[in-house]
């Protein structure tokens, strides 16, 4: 018999059973059984050399966002229009066969979106390009999970639980589960919460499933059976999703009202004969979902390039001065005595900090180096950028002197 089969046949059985007290233990063995069985799924075909079929696309810019939705939803429509890059539109299904990248400039910032095939129930386990376009989607710093308002409101759900079923994990927190595999000793169990769904005795079982039989487990939050097995699997992604509920030209105003309450969701239209509506505050959107922070360089003495931010990212490589260091050069953390830094992380402006000075959007940082003197009182930036008019509100509070 097949994984996928075998995957099956064990959901089956948990669709059969009640769920109460007594079958709680055997529910979760189940559980990691079919967290096994997907991991197994997931490992290339033995013999298999490097793949080779996947979307190679090579990573640019500052973040990558990945189109995810059904066929014929409007992704390559709506990579077309945030993009400038031309990606085929049609209105049949699976026009799109390939990974296509395109690049968002916004706010001095490059951002690379890729259009991809749609995706349907069974993706999973390699229905179409299922597979390739979930890589794509794993190594990505944002999902926007295209929809199309006008078809069942059961799609969100589908694709969902497809991408769960590799790994994925959309709009979650790692779980406040401290485990480590160990040589001897048993298992320790701890908890620092109150446990209602898994106790000790489950926890064991599922360990056993796994065939560990020493480990430390520590439970910091109220976690589940999933979150436990999660924490036991360790390849889990956690990506932030934003659902983008296209075509509303099409639907009446009463859905596009509740679509719109959806959590984590945006309506848009990409129609441009209807209109096109709300790419606007989906930029914006994906900008504060992405988190990046723009720090302006101030070399010493002169005045900073506002057109040039370093960007930063507490997904890729952290926000602290030492990162924004290591950005510059790679000599910067030696040579640096102290840094000043303007902007809202700070609670004077400016503020002599540290290497772990974590940094906000749009910090203006000078680093001053050993044997030299910082420059004392200064006027404001002068420059031809709008991002001073940005700062100019934070100004008003803490004026940015230097
Ligand atoms: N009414 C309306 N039609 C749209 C909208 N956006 C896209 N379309 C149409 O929907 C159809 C499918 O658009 P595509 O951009 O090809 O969709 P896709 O998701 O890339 O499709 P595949 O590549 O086949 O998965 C095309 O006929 C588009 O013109 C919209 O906002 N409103
Ligand atoms: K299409
Ligand atoms: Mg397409």
């Amino acid at each position: 018999m097949g994984i996928i089969e075998r995957i099956k046949e064990i959901e089956a059985e948990m669709a059969r059973t009640q769920k109460n007290k007594a079958t709680e233990y055997h529910l979760g063995q189940l559980k990691a059984k079919i967290a096994k069985l997907r991991t197994q799924l997931l490992e290339p075909p033995k013999g298999a050399s490097g793949g080779g079929e996947g979307f190679e696309v090579t990573k640019y810019g500052h973040g990558r966002v990945a189109l995810i939705g059904f066929p014929s939803v409007g992704k390559s429509t709506l990579l077309t229009m945030l993009t400038g890059t031309h990606s085929e539109a049609a209105s049949y299904e699976f026009t799109t066969l390939t990974c296509i990248p395109g690049v968002i400039h916004y706010n001095d910032t490059k951002i690379q979106l890729l259009d991809l095939p749609g995706i349907i129930e069974g993706a999973s386990e390699g229905k179409g390009r299922g597979r390739q376009v979930i890589a794509v989607a794993k190594s990505s710093d944002l999902v926007l999970m295209v929809l199309d308002a006008s078809k069942s409101e059961g799609h969100r759900q589908i694709l969902t639980k497809e991408l769960e079923a590799v790994g994925l994990r959309l709009n979650k927190t790692p779980p406040q589960i401290y485990f480590k595999k160990k040589k001897t000793g048993g298992i320790s169990f701890n908890t620092t919460a109150p446990l209602t769904h898994i106790d000790e005795k489950l926890c064991y079982q599922i360990l056993h499933e796994y065939k560990i039989h020493n480990a430390e487990v520590l439970f910091r939050e109220n976690a589940t059976v999933d979150d436990f097995i999660d924490v036991i699997e360790g390849n889990r992604k956690y990506i932030k999703c934003v659902y983008v509920y296209n075509k509303i030209d099409v639907v009446g105003i009463d859905d596009v009202d509740r679509l719109s309450r959806q959590p984590n969701s945006i309506v848009i239209s990409c129609n441009l004969k209807a209109s096109f509506l709300n790419l606007d505050r989906l930029l914006a959107r994906m900008w504060d979902e992405m988190g990046l922070v723009r720090v302006y360089s101030k070399p010493q003495g002169q005045q900073p390039d506002f057109d040039e931010p370093f960007v930063l990212s507490s997904d890729r490589g952290g926000c602290t001065v030492e990162d924004f260091c290591n950005h510059v050069h790679r000599t910067l953390v030696k040579d640096m005595k102290y840094a000043l830094v303007w902007g809202t992380s700070t609670r004077h402006n400016p503020q002599n900090c540290g290497l772990s000075q974590h940094l906000e959007d749009e910090d203006v940082v000078q680093i001053v180096k050993k044997k030299e003197r910082d420059e004392g009182g200064r006027g404001r930036f002068k420059s031809h950028s709008n991002a001073p008019a940005r700062i100019a509100d934070r100004e008003k509070k803490a004026p940015l002197k230097q």
